[in-house]
């Protein structure tokens, strides 16, 4: 199977190279040859890209995709509140099937809207496991962890499992993470242990830090620490590669205590706007050296998973938090949105930026549009006026999964059917 994308307008991502209009051509699941002409072959499928943009499809570094099935159920209320009395109950309630549904859902608008990977985490992972592979994504895989009672190794045995039968399948679509869910559901001892697997086995770790002021006030009274402090303690930014998500309240000493870890930062603006958790000190951060990516959270508390709007939030936020619209420029939220959300996922090497080599994932935005044109400068296009309906074209592993905002892989009409059931059931227990 090979593509040959005609005469767009290609934006890279590689360090400061500015976009030019050329051809691109994709065999089998990688990226070959980019050209200001390539010569088709008889076996291309040839995309005109002319009024198009292509750049590498967004990385989505912190999901929890069937969340889906919860978007609006229960909105305007504080994260500890919407956790405990609101998700809990109804994730319990949720069969394996509805996880598989939900996930699919929250694919759908992914692919929809220019993501070609993310990095989730929840339950029943064999059921997204098996969503990510029949719809063609990229996704590193977590199944999170609250330790608060004894389940008899349960979670911890769940988590084991994921790595062991999903690491590397889908052509390599799938990998996968160790994910202690935070540190107010982790104590210390759980937390050390998920750590050394993590290092004797050379998988990462995904954890939500430092996201609400109540979780600072929390972890002081339990332990005296800050959030920071305490994952530090576990010892995983010196032995694991750790995605964080979150890290809204993070102290000077905290961001230097992250200084040199591997991973970074996923940051999750929207959903911190609307759950009221505050501002993340992007640009300090960025400043001290530590990657940061950018993520949606699950759609139950940020309702959406358009990355283009992620992308705007972010940049309006640090120019509004330092009174400075020179704070978080156009080009670096792209480069946070792509290369640095695909090193979060430890796929820096694959994808995140085209190049031949670097694996197919990659989007055409349909530029003939009134809000696109006229078209003095891409990269602000790309950060201040696209949205994912702009999205016209994703390709992931070198195959299509939309084109022409058609999706190639899943039936939406069954989709809608099937979710619209199973979230009535879910919630009416609630
Ligand atoms: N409940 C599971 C853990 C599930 S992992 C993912 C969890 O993260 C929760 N979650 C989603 N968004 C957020 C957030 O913003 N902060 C904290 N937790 C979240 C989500 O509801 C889900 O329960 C257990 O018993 O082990
Ligand atoms: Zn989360």
């Amino acid at each position: 199977m090979s593509i040959l994308i005609q005469q767009t307008t290609i934006l890279t991502m590689q360090e400061a190279e500015a976009p030019f209009t050329g051809d691109i051509r994709i065999e089998g699941s990688q990226i070959v040859q980019i050209a200001s002409h390539i010569m088709p072959q008889p076996e291309d499928e040839v995309i005109d890209g002319r009024n198009k943009l292509a750049m590498p499809g967004l990385v989505n570094a912190h999901q929890h995709s069937p969340m889906s099935l919860l978007r609006g159920f229960s909105d305007d209320l504080k994260l500890m509140d919407w956790l405990e009395r609101k998700m809990l109950p109804a994730e319990a309630r949720m069969t394996p099937e509805d996880i598989y549904w939900g996930a699919k859902l929250g694919i759908a608008e992914m692919i929809r809207s220019g993501t070609t990977a993310f990095a989730d985490m929840y339950i029943h992972m064999n059921e997204i496991a098996e969503a990510v592979t029949e719809t063609g994504i990229r996704a590193s895989l977590t199944r999170g962890m609250v330790f608060m009672e004894d389940d008899g190794g349960r979670r911890l045995q769940e988590a084991i499992d994921l790595v062991q039968r999903w690491s590397g399948k889908a052509n390599g679509r799938i990998t996968t993470m160790y994910g202690p869910h935070s540190p107010y559901t982790c104590p210390m001892e759980p937390l050390r242990e998920v750590v050394a697997m993590a290092v004797q086995d050379e998988i990462p770790l995904h954890i939500h830090l430092a996201e609400t002021k109540e979780e600072v006030e929390k972890i002081r009274s339990r332990y005296d620490m800050t959030p920071t402090e305490y994952l530090e303690e576990s010892g995983m930014f010196e032995r694991a590669h750790v995605l964080l998500a979150h890290g809204v309240h993070l102290n000077p000493q905290d961001i230097s205590r992250l200084k040199g870890m591997r991973g970074g930062v996923a940051h999750n603006p929207v959903s911190n706007l609307k759950l009221g958790c505050g501002i993340a000190p992007v640009e300090a951060m960025i400043f001290e050296g530590i990657t940061v990516g950018i993520g949606t959270d699950g759609a139950g508390s940020a309702t959406t998973l358009d990355m283009f709007e992620e992308i705007k939030v972010a940049c309006w936020l640090q120019k509004l938090d330092y009174g400075d619209p020179t704070r978080l420029p156009a080009r670096q939220v792209l480069d946070m949105a792509t290369r640095g959300s695909a090193k979060l996922l430890s796929l820096q090497n694959e994808v995140g930026m085209l190049a031949p080599g670097y694996k197919a994932d990659l989007i055409l935005i349909d530029l003939a549009k009134p809000h696109l044109q006229p078209i003095h400068n891409v990269e602000s296009l790309l950060a201040y006026s696209v949205n994912g309906a702009d999205v016209h074209t994703t390709i992931v592993d070198g195959q299509i999964l939309m084109q022409d905002r058609k999706l190639l892989t899943i039936d939406e009409d069954e989709l809608y059917r099937e979710v619209n059931t199973r979230a009535k059931r879910i919630v009416e227990g609630v």
